[in-house]
């Protein structure tokens, strides 16, 4: 009943703003009454999706947040009104301001020129990583090859969420500090590199990519885990991207690109489980019209995207929900669509975002992922656990900044006969 006395509707907020729910607590809002932590929000979306349409406003505090739940209102700002929506908002909380290095960082950097040249030292450290690349995926399969022996019975089971993101550490780790990680070490490391981090900030924008390690390795260790979950539930697709893998091979294709099919298997697994299920948050400087309704974003909106449920559109897509590489294949409806660059004549899926603050680096994350997950196929065949046949794996998820799955993926490793 005191929610009820609490609660008012609110009849004097900007009319342009896009809809949704007009009841909400003073100094509170109504975000948290819909979503009172993250694992609520993708079905409250869907909720006010249905009642509201693809732009829904809810507030947080006394600020507006939009939410673009729509591929085609995604397009219309975050590519087509491009440098308005380029914006960060500042963190109210003392906390997330010291997290995101009072704005040094990149990803929360106010958009201009120091942006832009963190940005640029991202991409150039990015670059001529092969060796180290293929070395980070051999010790990750020696990794794996030990836990399958490891124990009574070296019964091949291995739980390989943390050999994922060891291995993937270890990777950004040497290449932001030119030295390995010896294994159980990384949580360690980290805590020390965020202590070294607060100290030197203020020294040299080259330490703007710095604090990123963190991000980057969750991003894409679960994009690793998730696309091994899908190849560990579909046998017959991961046979078939063994196959395509050595037939590229054979004709040369290694250490050259990848084959077609392993591209379409981490593309499809980056629409259908995009690590980050909501872009970071955006702000406007300026009014920004949506066409439709006269609606607005207004100046110092924060604006949220849904990221999966844009991958997950039935408009976009057919059988969104099934996991199917084939459609990104020659001649299949997804074909010219790149995960890395989305955002050219109109928005399918945009795991990384899109326009000018979409990730730096898209189309690295994608070739580590191409390497990892090739050689994982190569060098082993993986199974649901025998007592796991019924529900082989779980797709539940964690919904979170970085959306993990809600039960580790666990799999029998048998090695291949080639390997
Ligand atoms: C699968 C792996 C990855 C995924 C799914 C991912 C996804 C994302 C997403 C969704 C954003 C927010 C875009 C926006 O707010 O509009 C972002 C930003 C960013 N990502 Fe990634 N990322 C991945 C890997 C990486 C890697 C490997 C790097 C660099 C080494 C990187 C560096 C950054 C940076 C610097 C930003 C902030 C960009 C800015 O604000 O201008 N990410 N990423």
């Amino acid at each position: 009943a005191s929610i009820a006395v609490l609660c008012y509707v609110n009849n004097d907020a900007d009319e342009r703003l896009p809809p949704g729910p007009r009841v909400r607590l003073p100094l509170i809002g109504n975000l948290f009454l819909h979503a009172p932590t993250m694992a609520f929000l993708p079905s409250a979306l869907r909720r006010l999706r249905r009642s509201h349409g693809p732009v829904v406003t809810l507030w947080a505090g006394n600020r507006p947040a939009v939410f673009v739940i729509g591929r085609d209102f995604a397009h219309r700002t975050l590519v087509r009104a491009g440098a308005a929506l380029a914006h960060r908002p500042p963190s109210p909380f003392a906390s997330s301001r010291a997290l995101s290095f009072n704005r040094h960082g990149v990803n929360a950097a106010e958009y201009g020129d120091r942006w832009r040249r963190l940005r640029s030292n991202i991409c150039s450290c990015l670059a001529a990583t092969e060796a180290l690349r293929r070395r980070s995926v051999d010790r990750l399969v020696a990794t794996l090859e030990l836990e399958a022996r490891a124990g009574a019975g070296a019964t091949g089971v291995v739980a390989p969420t943390d050999a994922f993101r060891h291995g993937v550490f270890s990777f950004f780790a040497v290449l932001c500090f030119g030295e390995w990680v010896r294994d159980g070490e990384h949580d360690a490391v980290l805590r020390d590199l965020r202590r070294a981090h607060a100290d030197i900030l203020a020294l040299t924008v080259e330490l703007g990519a710095f604090h990123l390690v963190p991000a980057v390795l969750m991003t894409t260790s679960t994009a690793l885990e998730w696309t091994m979950a899908r190849l560990v539930h579909h046998s017959d697709i991961q046979r078939k991207l063994r196959h395509d893998i050595a037939k590229t091979t054979n004709s040369g294709g290694v250490g050259v690109s990848p084959s077609p099919y392993l591209k379409a298997v981490v593309q499809e697994s980056l629409r259908l489980h995009p690590p980050a299920h909501y872009l970071l948050a955006h702000t406007v400087d300026r009014d920004v019209p949506l066409g439709a309704g006269g609606y607005v974003f207004p100046k110092g909106a924060i604006v949220n995207y849904a990221v999966a449920e844009i991958g997950r559109d039935a408009t976009a897509w057919t059988d969104p929900d099934e996991f199917l590489p084939e459609r990104f294949m020659e001649g299949g409806e997804g074909a010219m669509v790149d995960a890395a660059s989305c955002g050219g004549a109109d928005i399918r899926m945009m795991p990384f975002g899109a326009g000018r603050r979409a990730c730096p680096g898209a189309s690295f994350a994608v070739s580590v992922l191409h390497l990892f997950v090739g050689r994982l196929v190569e060098q082993f065949e993986w199974w649901p656990m025998a007592e796991d046949d019924k529900a082989p794996v779980d797709f539940s998820e964690k919904t979170g900044l970085v959306t993990v799955m809600k039960t580790p993926l666990r799999a029998l490793i048998v090695p291949t006969t080639s390997s």
